[in-house]
């Protein structure tokens, strides 16, 4: 199989092309660097790391799926098998000060993407698509079937979310299209050879990110969003994931693909399972550095929700796929990155 990545220079991105090259898929990759680093060649830094990592080339192309001319010239040049659609601005609060910005990018890009498929007859689709579509979850924990849509609180959000519809509804209409939508949790840490991971630009938004910064000393203090929710000690829990497992889930999804053909539409969890609260977190972040984490109690994030964690079991049936690593992994590859490259990627 020949796969088109998109965004495949970014965090996620990095990671699954690893997994990718590591089970023998052949592989393009675009992305625009709005939200990654190329080096003085213009190739992507994280992507020049995973070569090193696995002795394989990775033809990359500097294309912005906004740019219909230069993505069609990609679909032109090479035929593809399948898509992994990742290319997405994703910080949450931004959306909400940018709302054009973000459903242009990340619908138009989007729609841009399906239909070059559609006209290139490249009907093998994986999308990234988050656990924000379910909302305030009725129960836990969540099941794929559970409802979507009422209760996103940002404009990011919402743009997983109409994406998911134009699939469904693209699904509905033409059965000849297989359609894998991955619901991630919560991805953290980093690969454990500690040459690719999480380069956040500017203040990390998300906790794990934050966390490892202050622990090195780049950041003073964690704030914690609350402590009066209804939870295990007060604080948020959330399902976190090893980036690599959630990396490998997008193999197990094409996997499934090759080997069923005629799937139409199928939507699954990437999770654990298991949640973990921001003071369970940043303890086993402090245990993995041998350092000790600063913390102090701050307001909650308006729209933040008290507790999330998924029912993986959909995606250990179907796509064969189950999350191996722990919280210890999580964190000891975190750091492992972090203490490595103090600066990310922008050292190079
Ligand atoms: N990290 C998370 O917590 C999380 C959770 C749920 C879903 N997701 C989704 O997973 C995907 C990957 O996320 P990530 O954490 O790796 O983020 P990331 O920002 O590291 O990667 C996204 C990549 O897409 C690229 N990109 C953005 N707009 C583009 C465009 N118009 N054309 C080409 N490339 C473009 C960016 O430069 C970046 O390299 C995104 O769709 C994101 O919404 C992420
Ligand atoms: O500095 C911080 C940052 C976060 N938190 C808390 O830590 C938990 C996790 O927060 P994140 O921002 O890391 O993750 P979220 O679950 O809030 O959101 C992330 O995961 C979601 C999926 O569940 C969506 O994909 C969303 O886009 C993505 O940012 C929350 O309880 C939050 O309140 C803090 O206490 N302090």
């Amino acid at each position: 199989m020949h796969v088109l990545v998109t965004g495949g220079a970014g965090f996620i991105g990095s990671h699954t092309v690893l997994e990718l090259l590591n089970s023998d898929y052949t592989l393009t990759v675009i992305d625009n660097f709005a939200n990654s680093i190329p080096d003085s060649d213009g190739n992507a830094v994280s992507l020049k790391r995973v070569e090193a990592l696995t002795g394989k080339k990775i033809p990359f192309k500097k294309v912005d799926v906004l740019n219909v001319k230069e993505l069609e010239a990609v679909f032109k040049e090479e035929k593809f098998d399948a898509v992994i659609h990742l290319a997405a601005l994703k910080a949450v609060g931004e959306s909400s000060e940018k709302p054009l910005e973000y459903y242009i990018n990340n619908l138009t890009g989007s729609l841009n993407l399906i239909s070059l498929c559609k006209k290139y007859n490249v009907k093998n689709f994986v999308f990234s698509s988050s656990a924000t579509v379910y909302g305030t979850p009725k129960s836990l924990p969540i099941r794929e079937d559970a409802q979507t849509g009422p209760g996103i609180t940002n404009p990011y959000g919402q743009t997983k979310h109409m994406i998911e519809q134009i699939l469904i509804d693209l699904a509905k209409a033409e059965s000849d299209w297989n359609i894998v939508i991955l619901r991630y949790f919560n991805p953290v840490g980093a690969h454990p050879s500690g040459l690719i991971g999480e380069d956040p630009k500017g203040v990390p938004n998300n906790l794990m990110p934050f966390v490892s910064q202050v622990a090195i000393g780049k950041l003073p203090v964690v704030k914690i969003f609350g402590n009066k929710f209804d939870t295990v000690d007060g604080t948020g829990v959330r399902d976190y994931i090893h980036i690599v497992d959630l990396a490998r889930g997008h193999v197990s999804s094409l996997d499934r693909i090759s080997r069923e053909g005629n799937i139409g539409l199928e939507v699954y969890n990437l999770g654990t399972g298991k949640g973990y609260s921001v003071l369970e977190m940043v303890a086993a972040l402090e245990k993995a550095s041998g350092r000790k984490i600063p913390t102090e109690l701050s307001v909650p994030r308006p729209g933040d929700i008290a507790c999330v964690y998924c029912d993986p079991a959909l995606a250990a049936e179907k796509l064969k796929w189950k999350a191996e690593f722990g919280l210890e992994e999580m964190c000891r590859d975190l750091w492992n990155w972090q203490e490595k490259n103090p600066k990310g990627f922008s050292a190079e």
